[in-house]
């Protein structure tokens, strides 16, 4: 068995590293711009409301309230009623608005919500189900030669036709999927798709969900108006992709709602997209809606960001892996960022920061069982020895080991240097003098093109193993000796080799390289022994701590 343990060794040499690892995400290693620059990009960054269903379409009989009756009705301050007022900003993903029932659904659930006292400020909403993907796949057939967006056309105007929405919102969604079918003709002309055309490109997913969704809202009685989030504030730089919040964008967001947004509607804002300085559409990386939430949320100083998905909240284990997975009644706002980083697909992982740096809630709720409190990630508490488990699956284990004796300093920094020049992004990393071992994901796997292996060769041996998972475990470990004790019993046990072995700067993630096909046993076993009550050995007794945790899961 070879592995290496880094328990605190360089760690601000390590944080760093890793903050400038992340960063990157690279979509795509092409880099010219020429392309979009052929397509009309909604320049403007004035404030302008973009569709709000005019009262005359206010015709489904169930809607129970006039829109003024509606206004009238809502309390504005929480001395104006009996039931607490939570000011919130809600997020709806993908999977809680696959299709007109859950675009349906998820607009009656606000109803439902406000007259609850939950009224949110902003309802962000990703794209419908799958269509970022699609819209991806349609531009890698576009590049193949082939431009085809019946699906998506199918899927939007059947939401729109399935509740009546009125001609207005038609036209409107359906010139949307005109400029979407020249914008990949000109892909399929040029043979051409930069990082900046695939901004533009999933962009109409959002741009068209918002619009379908605020029309629904104002059709049962909740007033709504749709934004493109440029529109209230939401500006990037411009690194296509993965782009960052500019520093000014929270100041601006919160004057626009104060000053400009009537706090009786509901603002249905564009998750995942923003503008650059210069008007280009950009994005915040996959999974970005989360992000759009919490900065939205952190601006406004609301008193909860609720993000809405089709689990109980966060689980101990991906439910998909593990059906015995069960929610988590909270976690700390580093738990939550580490999940997210070691591929619990739940949270988008830099979602966290508004949030944590304004001391503000977030929820995970369910939308398809909205009683259920979900898991509420706020401070961190003490008391828990696994929060969760989490797997990131497909990964390259690099060791690199020096040939030319360099001291550790001169070695490091001949490594670090390879990396950044090559912009690669490293999960987990454990080092020793003359050698260093560290996993890539497989977007940036050795083969993509990419010259670390060259830049390397002088100075170290350099020996890729594929097909290898990390299983990180989100835990307490000022408790380690006991995390590992269980964990190393229950592989030995099962005959599972740990390949390397890192605990995080965080102080909240102990992370495991095993084979790949090895990954589901060995979280099936830990998850039995950490959340079951049913391990393959035999557990410590649970602290009082960990047994008020345990009783306290919902
Ligand atoms: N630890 C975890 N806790 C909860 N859900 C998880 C976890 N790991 C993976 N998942 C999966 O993440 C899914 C929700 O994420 P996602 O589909 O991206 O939601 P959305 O589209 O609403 O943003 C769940 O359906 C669940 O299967
Ligand atoms: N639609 C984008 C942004 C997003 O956040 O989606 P979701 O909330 O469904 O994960 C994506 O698929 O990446």
């Amino acid at each position: 068995m070879s592995w290496q343990l880094m328990l605190n060794l360089h760690p601000l040499l390590f944080r760093q590293f890793l903050l400038e690892m992340r960063c990157y995400l690279g979509l795509l290693a092409l880099s010219a711009l020429a392309i979009s620059d052929g397509f009309r990009l909604p320049t403007s960054r004035s404030f302008a409301p973009l569709q709000s269903t005019p009262k005359d379409d206010l015709s489904d009989p169930s809607a129970s309230e006039s829109l003024s009756n509606y206004r009238a009705s809502l309390p504005l301050t929480r001395s104006d009623s009996s039931i607490e007022q939570k000011r919130t900003v809600m997020k709806f993903g993908g999977s809680s608005l696959a299709d007109a029932s859950r675009i349906d659904h998820v607009a009656q659930l606000i109803k439902s919500q406000i007259g609850l006292g939950n009224r949110p400020a902003a309802v962000v909403c990703s794209a419908m189900g799958k269509t970022t993907n699609n819209l991806l796949n349609a531009g890698d057939f576009a590049l193949e030669g082939r431009v085809n967006v019946d699906a998506l056309r199918t899927l939007h105007l059947a939401t729109i036709d399935e509740f009546e929405l009125g001609e207005h919102l038609r036209t409107e969604i359906n010139s949307l999927l005109d400029e979407l079918e020249n914008m990949l003709s000109g892909v399929k002309l040029l043979q051409e798709l930069s990082p900046r055309s695939l901004d533009m490109l999933v962009s109409f997913g959002e741009r068209m969900s918002i619009r379908i969704m605020a029309a629904r809202l104002n059709q049962i009685g909740v007033p709504a108006e749709a934004y493109d989030s440029w529109n209230i504030g939401m500006l990037t730089d411009s690194n296509f992709g993965d782009a960052t919040v500019l520093p000014s964008a929270p100041e601006t967001i919160r004057k626009i709602f104060a000053d400009k947004i009537d706090p009786n509607t509901v603002a249905i804002v564009t998750g995942f997209i923003a503008h650059d300085p210069n008007g280009k559409i950009t994005t915040l990386g996959r999974g970005g809606s989360d992000l759009t939430a919490t900065t939205i949320g952190a601006a406004c100083e609301l008193d909860e960001i609720q993000v809405w998905k089709d689990v109980d909240g966060i689980m101990s284990c991906d439910p998909r892996m593990v059906p015995e997975a069960v929610p988590i009644s909270s976690v700390s706002f580093e738990e939550a960022s580490e999940l997210a980083y070691f591929g619990a697909k739940v949270l988008h992982p830099i979602a966290m920061m508004p949030a944590m740096r304004k001391r503000i809630p977030v929820r995970v709720k369910n939308s398809y069982n909205p009683e259920h409190p979900g898991t509420v990630i706020k401070n961190r508490e003490e008391g828990r020895l696994v929060t969760a488990i989490t797997c990131k699956r497909d990964v390259q284990l690099i060791d690199i080991s020096s040939t030319r004796m360099l001291g550790a300093y001169g070695f490091l920094s001949t490594v670090f240097t390879a990396f950044e020049k090559n912009k690669l992004s490293v999960d987990v990393l454990a080092s020793s003098e003359v050698s260093v071992s560290l996993t890539l994901d497989k977007k940036h796997s050795v083969y993509s093109g990419h010259s670390l292996c060259d830049d390397l060769r002088e100075v170290a041996d350099v020996k890729v193993k594929n097909n290898k998972a990390i299983i990180t475990l989100i835990a307490d470990v000022t408790r380690s000796s006991e995390v590992l004790a269980t964990v190393f019993q229950v592989f030995m046990r099962q005959g599972i080799e740990v390949e390397m072995l890192s605990q995080g700067a965080s102080k909240v993630n102990i992370s495991f390289i095993v084979k790949d096909d090895e990954v589901v046993d060995a979280i099936t076993f830990l998850h039995a022994c950490f959340f079951e009550d049913n391990c393959l050995i035999e557990m410590p007794c649970p602290s009082p701590e960990e047994e008020y945790a345990r009783d306290f899961q919902p």
